[in-house]
């Protein structure tokens, strides 16, 4: 599950692990993104938001982070991420990539977007605020690839996509940005040691007065 998670949030989090317990495996990676390619480059360094997620997993052994991305000197893109991966994992073993709503329906604007199912398959979460709304092309792609067994996703190694609804939990990283700029506090949105975090290093704004 990659994102720039800035910071991770309980969405985030919850998310990871009802996958993780809905797929029946041992763990879900959480791989945070250094130079996101589709958006505004965050004010925190690949490393801090790295240190966020590793702060909010460091008791919950079902969850673990992969620091490829922030490692790399390449750009985030999802496709060379991928590729590393399956050099590791060889060509058999199934993968799963993890998206929320939104982040499905922007897949046509992915570099090299129609590779991505060839590599793995990818579960779609939905998302509260986020109603599917897919234009012709991601109707296509939903048509030849959809699976609604999830036991398949065990029998191949890419190429597939499963919608998942889980608990909605409407929580964004900019709702969160949003209230520590406002001086609000973002206590229960985000775990304790991210929030801690977040007030040592002063970041979003943070000035002690919460
Ligand atoms: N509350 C949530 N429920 C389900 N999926 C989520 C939730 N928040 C984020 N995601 C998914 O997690 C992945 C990483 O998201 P990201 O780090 O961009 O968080 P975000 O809350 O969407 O951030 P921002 O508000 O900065 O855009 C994306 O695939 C996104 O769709
Ligand atoms: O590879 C791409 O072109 C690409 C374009 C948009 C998003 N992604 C990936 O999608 C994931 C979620 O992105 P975001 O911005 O919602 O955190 C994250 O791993 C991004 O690197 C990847």
């Amino acid at each position: 599950m990659g994102g720039t998670f800035d910071p991770i949030h309980n969405g985030h989090l919850r998310t990871a692990l009802e996958i993780k317990q809905w797929l029946g495996v041992a763990q879900v990676t959480l791989l945070p993104s250094k130079v996101p390619v589709h958006r505004q480059q965050p004010a925190r360094s690949g490393e801090q938001r790295l240190a966020m997620v590793k702060l909010s997993i460091a008791d919950e052994p079902g969850l673990i982070a992969d620091d490829r991305e922030v490692l790399s000197d390449e750009a985030s893109y999802s496709v060379l991420t991928l590729e590393s991966l399956r050099r590791e994992v060889g060509d058999t073993t199934p993968v799963c990539m993890v998206l929320g709503m939104d982040s499905y329906l922007s897949l046509p604007h992915w570099e090299r977007w129609q590779e991505l199912l060839d590599l793995c398959h990818i579960l779609v979460v939905k998302r509260p605020g986020w109603v599917y709304q897919p234009c012709e092309l991601m109707q296509q792609i939903s048509r030849r690839h959809e699976i609604t067994d999830k036991d398949k996703l065990f029998n191949s190694p890419a190429g597939h996509v499963i919608f998942r609804e889980l608990t909605p939990l409407s929580i964004s990283a900019t709702q969160i940005r949003n209230l520590i700029a406002a001086d609000q506090s973002p206590r229960y949105l985000i775990p304790d040691a991210v929030w801690d975090f977040i007030q040592q290093q002063k970041l979003y704004g943070f000035e002690s007065k919460i």
